[in-house]
């Protein structure tokens, strides 16, 4: 029996899944890296050696060698903005991911560590709707200052692999029907799903709601006040603003079921900011019901926000008013990025070339 393996890097974990070309997950795990095995790297591809040892570790104690796999898949990662798909991480894809040419991010590490395993068993690596994917429209891109455009920075897996869920489940149309989808994890992305595509979106690193850890839209003049305090270097403050930010630095955790229990213990800040980032949400959620003209479907929450009742009750109370809500909470990323190898393998779809699907 032939295998492929799953490689989703986290900032302080590896996600490791093996599934059978029949579409069983045979084991599926999280490596949690101890505590310092990451930090003292200047940047995220020095974490390299660590992550593959511990995934070689990990296939070993299985009992599996790399002649078991027929496939290895990672996710990836920020490169230059590409459409969706399934890509064969070739040497050029490899270098931008390894480069971080656009910025760093783990995810990146899921494709280089899938290609270098791949390499050394004779097999092929692929990555699967990654972060960097662009499907915006060119209204979306456009902003008041010639020279900034808005980008796409998202969930796009695992947002594709919801709105199929939900399309399978409750025989909705995948390519004619809309959609709005919050994946509401660490990091938010929010907007308008057209016939399959993620037509704009927030941009999880930039802007949208506070977020568990980001700060999401600010008004400007804070911004660059804050760039010219002469006290943080440009990477430092990008840090701030994206790792350092949101609940994190209102309430001191990034956990929501934390925040909720200083809410129900009568904490009356904590209950401010909570809600205050729900607030945000459901504006996010009626403007990308506005790029669709009302026409939706259904509105659909998912990530690991998506489990909390308090949440998701007050976000329905905002938006019920436009379609009804569905909730899929957590993420499913493993089976996303097997079904997206797995389509190439079972030849239902050719793998991508990146650089003929560069954007721009
Ligand atoms: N059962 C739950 N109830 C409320 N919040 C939750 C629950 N599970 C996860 N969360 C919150 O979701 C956020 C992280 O979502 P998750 O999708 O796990 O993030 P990541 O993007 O890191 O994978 C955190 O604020 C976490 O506290
Ligand atoms: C940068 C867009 C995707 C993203 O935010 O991923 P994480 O939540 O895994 O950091």
């Amino acid at each position: 029996m032939k295998y492929v393996l799953v490689i989703n890097p986290g900032s302080t974990s590896t996600k490791v899944a093996i599934f059978s070309s029949e579409s069983v997950a045979l084991y599926s795990d999280i490596i949690e890296h101890e505590a310092g095995a990451l930090s003292g790297f200047g940047h995220i591809s020095e974490q390299l050696p660590v992550r593959r040892e511990a995934i070689s570790s990990w296939i070993r104690s299985k009992g599996l060698t790399k002649d078991d796999f027929i496939a290895i898949v990672g996710r990836g990662g920020i490169v230059r903005p590409i459409r969706c798909g399934t890509y064969l991480v070739d040497d050029a894809l490899f270098s931008d991911l390894r480069d971080a040419k656009v910025t760093e991010h783990a995810s990146n590490l899921g494709g280089i560590i899938a290609k270098e395993m791949a390499d050394s068993a004779g097999i092929n690596a692929y990555i699967v709707d990654p972060v960097s994917c662009d499907e915006m429209n060119e209204l979306a891109r456009v902003t008041g200052f010639p020279g900034i455009e808005r980008g796409s920075l998202a969930h796009y897996l695992n947002i594709k692999a919801v709105v199929r869920r939900v399309c399978r489940e409750k025989g909705y149309d995948f390519s004619g029907d809309n959609f709005v989808v919050a994946h509401l994890g660490s990091g938010f992305s929010i907007g308008p799903v057209e016939g399959g595509r993620l037509t704009d979106v927030n941009n999880a690193n930039e802007g949208g709601p506070l977020m568990p850890e980001r700060s999401g839209t600010l008004p400007l003049s804070g911004v660059v006040r804050l760039a010219y305090s002469g006290k943080y270097e440009e990477k430092e403050l990008l840090r701030l603003l994206q790792r350092k930010s949101g609940l994190l630095a209102h309430l001191g955790t990034n956990d929501a079921r934390k925040v909720e229990r200083m809410i129900d213990e009568g904490d009356e800040h904590a209950k401010l900011i909570y809600d205050a980032m729900g607030y945000h949400v459901a504006k996010e959620i009626g403007a990308a019901a506005a790029a669709l003209k009302g026409r939706v479907k259904a509105i659909i929450l998912t990530g690991g926000l998506a489990y909390s009742a308090y949440m998701t009750s007050l976000l329905t109370s905002y938006v019920d008013f436009i379609a009804p809500v569905v909730l899929v909470p957590g993420e499913d990323e493993m089976r996303a990025l097997f079904e997206g190898a797995k389509r190439v393998l079972d030849g239902e779809e050719t793998p991508l070339n990146y650089e003929e699907e560069i954007i721009r």
